[in-house]
């Protein structure tokens, strides 16, 4: 399992946080209010325990040892692959915590699994195992924890899918033909909407970051709120559609940030809970593993500004 990391204690989160936007063009002051929001959670993000839960699930239902590795904080993946190594593993399917198409939700995974399987001698074979955005298993998995949330406030809620918000380049570049991103966001989105009866729904954009003259996908969900809300809405289900387990995203982008926004326009609000460990979110797992190998996706998929040309600087 590769996921994204996340910090456990206070002064953990300042380095984890440098990581995750090396060479990433995030304004400082973003990071320090980012900073700020995993030390209002004690410095602890949720991430690294769901990661766990996780993997105690899955190890009851296969028949294969699992190791846990991050992108971006302890346990790092290289150190996994080592330890892989020192067992004598020698061949992985590789189950990425990310179910769509983009340089942050999936090739980033593929430039790191590469990098540390290239740093350790004798590291095992990592294959990546396919995007699950629109999985029966997956969507079985939000669309009961939708149910649940509609169960809250009432079966004719606004139902709002959210996502993390990229740049737009980076949405353009997502997938072989681009534009993936938001289609496969979509799609999940329209089968979980489906699979709870409901005929129409929406779909927005959270946790915005980078420099604001970089467009980002919008609508931001708070913005989205307030249009409901004049709109004549009274009452909406949020479904983190875009995330797989409730992690800082969902806890303070949606849980702090969103519901005090709901709180302040007068409207009903629930959030649906993430795959999680939801039983057929770990059994998904297993059925991609008995999958033939997918085919690698092509080397420019997901990397932002292929297929067009190189721009030269403008020359006064
Ligand atoms: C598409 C996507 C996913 C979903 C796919 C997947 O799950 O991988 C995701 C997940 C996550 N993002 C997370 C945390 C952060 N993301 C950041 C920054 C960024 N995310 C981006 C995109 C995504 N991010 C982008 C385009 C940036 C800008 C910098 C860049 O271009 O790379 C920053 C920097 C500060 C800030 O500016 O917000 C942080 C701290 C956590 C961990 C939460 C926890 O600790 O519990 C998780 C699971
Ligand atoms: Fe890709």
């Amino acid at each position: 399992m590769v996921s994204f990391g996340g910090p456990e204690r206070p002064e953990d989160v300042l380095p984890f946080l440098e990581n995750v936007v090396r060479g990433r063009g995030v304004p400082r002051e973003r990071l320090l209010e980012v900073e700020a929001h995993y030390q209002g959670f004690g410095g602890v993000s949720p991430i690294n325990q769901q990661c766990r839960e996780l993997v105690s699930a899955l190890e009851k239902v296969v028949d294969v040892p699992v190791y846990w590795g991050n992108r971006n904080w302890h346990p790092y993946l290289a150190d996994t692959v080592r330890q892989m190594a020192a067992d004598g593993v020698r061949h992985a399917a590789a189950f990425a915590t990310a179910a769509t198409s983009s340089y942050s939700s999936c090739r980033q995974y593929i430039e790191d699994i590469a990098r540390a399987t290239a740093e350790v001698p004798d590291a095992p074979r990592l294959v990546k195992l396919r995007h699950f955005y629109d999985h029966p298993g997956f969507i079985a998995a939000m669309a009961d924890h939708t149910w649940g949330a509609l169960a809250e406030v009432g079966a004719d809620a606004r139902l709002v899918f959210t996502a993390h918000s990229v740049p737009l380049s980076m949405a353009a570049a997502s997938g072989p033909g681009g534009g993936a991103y938001e289609a496969e966001l979509r799609a999940a989105s329209a089968l979980v909407a489906k699979a709870v009866g409901a005929d129409d729904f929406d779909l927005v954009w959270q946790s915005r970051s980078g420099p604001p003259q970089v467009p980002w996908l919008e609508p931001d969900v708070c913005d989205h709120l307030e249009k409901l809300r004049r709109e004549g809405t009274e009452a909406v289900v949020l479904v983190p559609i875009g995330f797989v387990s409730d992690h800082m995203e969902v806890k303070y982008d949606l849980d702090t940030e969103a519901a005090a926004k709901a709180d302040e326009l007068g409207m009903l609000l629930a959030r649906a809970g993430t795959a999680g460990t939801h039983p057929r979110f770990v059994s998904m797992i297993k059925e991609l593993m008995a999958e033939p190998e997918p085919v690698p996706c092509p080397a420019t998929c997901c990397v932002i500004g292929s297929g067009r040309p190189a721009r030269t600087p403008a020359t006064g």
